[in-house]
């Protein structure tokens, strides 16, 4: 039996859930219920909070688990990406107020307010620069104005947070997150992990990639193949019209327009996109 840790809440909880049911795997019923059983799958999950998940993974009590890469860093846990999911992504940053310190180099002898105590260390060591840390659970755009700090180093995301809290990023971004499967440090790739592995990369080709359908006149073919190479190749089948071909590719959904743009020019017809529900490449 696989066992599993998935964040329970928080900004990874409701993706890593999404995923995992796109992927064939029961979840939990409830928002309460902190394991499960998907006995058709023999997997076991239990829902944690995502700061402790590689504590979990590293320990070898539980065979994988979901969690966020600055997170995963933070811990020091000797845990290992096996595969970026695609979702929690975030951006990890200094903020203070405006004309106080506004470089990594001016946080030298003042404090510095995180709930990432483990990320921020070793970016001031980094930069060979001496600070106070002050620990905070959350809410940490408050530190400054609370007097409890003169900088913070927290999670931005789309920077609503900072800017009502009247505060400025600084300095490069410290790191860039996003959600990952992890397993502990140096473990081998056990037999049942390849099918999860198989089932969380179709999830991924699923949500990138669109099935686009179209009928080009022959002697255009190779114009339009190259405008839609798909992943190994395209499927072509002749039509009853004489002359003319259907084609089925697999496409960039973030290029779909502007493909389906270039071959209604060179003259394909009848393009049609559909969403791949699931796949395995
Ligand atoms: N807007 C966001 N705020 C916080 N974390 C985010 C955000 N977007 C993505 N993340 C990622 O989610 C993970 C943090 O999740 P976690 O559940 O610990 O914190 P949270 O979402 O702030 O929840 P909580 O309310 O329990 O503090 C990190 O990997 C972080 O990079
Ligand atoms: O850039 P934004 O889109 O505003 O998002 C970033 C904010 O969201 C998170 O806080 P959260 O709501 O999780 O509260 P917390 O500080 O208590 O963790 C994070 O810690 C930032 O404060
Ligand atoms: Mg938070």
């Amino acid at each position: 039996m696989l066992r599993i840790a998935v964040p329970n809440k928080g900004s990874l909880s409701q993706g890593a859930t999404d995923m995992l049911t796109e992927a064939g795997y029961r979840q939990r019923g409830s928002s309460r219920d902190l394991q499960s059983l998907d006995t058709v799958n023999g997997v076991e999950f239990f829902y944690l909070r995502p700061s402790d998940i590689a504590t979990y993974v590293a320990s070898g009590d539980l065979d994988l688990g979901i969690t966020g890469q600055d997170l995963a860093v933070n811990s020091g846990e000797q845990v290992e990406e096996v595969l970026a999911l695609g979702f929690g992504r975030s951006t990890f940053r200094y903020a203070a107020r405006p004309g106080t310190v506004d470089t990594v180099k001016g946080l030298d002898g003042k404090r510095i307010a995180t709930s990432f105590p483990g990320v921020v260390k070793s970016d001031l060591e980094k930069h060979g620069v001496q600070a106070g840390i002050v620990k905070l659970a959350g809410a940490v755009e408050n530190a400054i104005a609370l007097g409890v700090a003169d900088a913070i180093a927290d999670v931005v995301e789309t920077g609503t947070t900072l800017k009502q809290a009247g505060l400025a990023v600084f300095g490069d971004p410290i790191m860039q997150s996003e959600a990952v499967l992890v397993r502990k440090a140096g473990n081998g790739q056990a037999p049942a992990v390849e099918q999860l592995l198989r089932r969380l990369r179709g999830v991924l080709v699923a949500r990138s990639y669109v099935m686009l359908a179209y009928d080009v006149r022959a002697e255009l073919l190779e114009a339009a193949v190259e405008l839609t190479p798909g992943i190994e190749s395209p499927t072509v089948s002749p039509l009853h019209r004489e002359g003319w071909v259907a084609v089925q590719s697999m496409t960039e959904r973030a290029d779909l327009h502007r493909v389906m743009d270039a071959l209604y020019e060179i003259g394909a017809r009848g393009i049609l996109a559909s969403n791949i529900d699931a796949c395995r490449l």
